[in-house]
């Protein structure tokens, strides 16, 4: 994961410093690109351990096309909690864009299915896209998130905002298109969640995973997590695990938690940090 820690040294020496709608200020660059080829490991981050139960839980509930809390919280996931409202809702989030986008003329589109199908009988085409990014439900930003998914927006405008796969050679490759991220808390959640989603969507379309590759808009590390990013940065990577998915599965919505198992995950300890709200 030599890339992610080239991520953080590249926005510490690149970034300018530069206030933000959390009020926490960051330093932050605009535009960088990783790339993870799926086939060498499984790319969660070695430099601190993640915590692959969460980011399970919760790509599981972006394709149920769920966006009550209600879920995670039932499997102990509490990552969304200061967003939703009391009754747990965060308006219609990736899952609702992902599973039923609502047309003007009352229509839903369920761009997940529409995307196997679309591989599965065009793999050249130039249009595998998701997007998350819906003008009709963004938040009102003079509200708080809480009160924008009370009044049926999105409490948080989607940060992984498109994504688009590439099939060449008997492999499927993704592209997310990132428009803001939280480079220690965020990005480790959102590397693990893409590559897995790739391994997921290869495996129903009977495709080998390729590449993960990871763009970014706005980059930035937040001011309050600057010691836990050099304390990172004085550690040694180790190999990248595996990630064992039961082959039984041909159904995008059939896949459930024991359906995924990390092998060989060596990590450092855990790093506290305070998430910017
Ligand atoms: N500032 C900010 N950063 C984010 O990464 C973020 C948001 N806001 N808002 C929406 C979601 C929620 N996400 C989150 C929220 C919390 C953690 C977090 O606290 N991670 C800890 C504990 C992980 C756990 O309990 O599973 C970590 O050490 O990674 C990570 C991602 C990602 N998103
Ligand atoms: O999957 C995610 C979700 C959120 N983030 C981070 C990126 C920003 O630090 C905040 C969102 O604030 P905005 O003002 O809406 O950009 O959350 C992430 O890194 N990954």
């Amino acid at each position: 994961m030599k890339q992610y820690l080239d991520l953080m040294r590249h926005v510490l020496a690149e970034g300018h410093q530069k206030t933000d709608r959390t009020g926490t200020g960051t330093i932050s660059v605009f535009g960088y690109q990783m790339r993870f080829d799926l086939s060498q490991g499984f790319p969660l981050v070695t430099t601190k351990k993640c915590h692959l139960k969460s980011i399970i839980h919760e790509l599981l509930w972006f394709l149920q096309g769920d966006t009550n809390i209600g879920y995670l919280k039932a499997n102990g996931v509490s990552i969304w909690d200061e967003w939703a409202t009391d009754s747990g809702e965060l308006g219609p989030v990736y899952g609702a864009q992902w599973r039923s986008w609502q047309t003007p003329d009352g229509q839903v589109i369920d761009q997940i299915s529409q995307l196997i199908a679309d591989i599965k009988r065009t793999p050249d085409s130039r249009r595998l896209i998701v997007s998350g990014w819906n003008p009709a439900v963004l938040p009102d930003t003079r509200m708080s998130p809480k009160d924008n998914a009370a009044a049926g927006r999105q409490a948080l405008p989607p940060c992984h905002t498109l994504f688009q796969f590439y099939v060449n050679d008997g492999k499927l490759s993704c592209q997310l298109y990132q428009r803001s991220a939280d480079i220690l808390l965020g990005v480790p959640f959102n590397i693990a969640s893409y590559a897995l989603l790739t391994m997921m969507v290869a495996q129903v379309c009977e495709l080998k995973p390729g590449d993960f590759v990871h763009t970014f808009g706005d980059a930035h590390l937040y001011l309050n997590h600057l010691e836990q990013v050099q304390l990172q940065l004085s550690r040694e990577p180790y190999p990248m695990p595996t990630m064992k998915i039961n082959p039984a599965v041909t159904d995008i919505f059939g896949f459930t938690f024991a359906d995924f198992e990390l092998q060989n995950y060596q990590s450092h300890p855990a790093i506290k940090a305070p998430i910017a709200i």
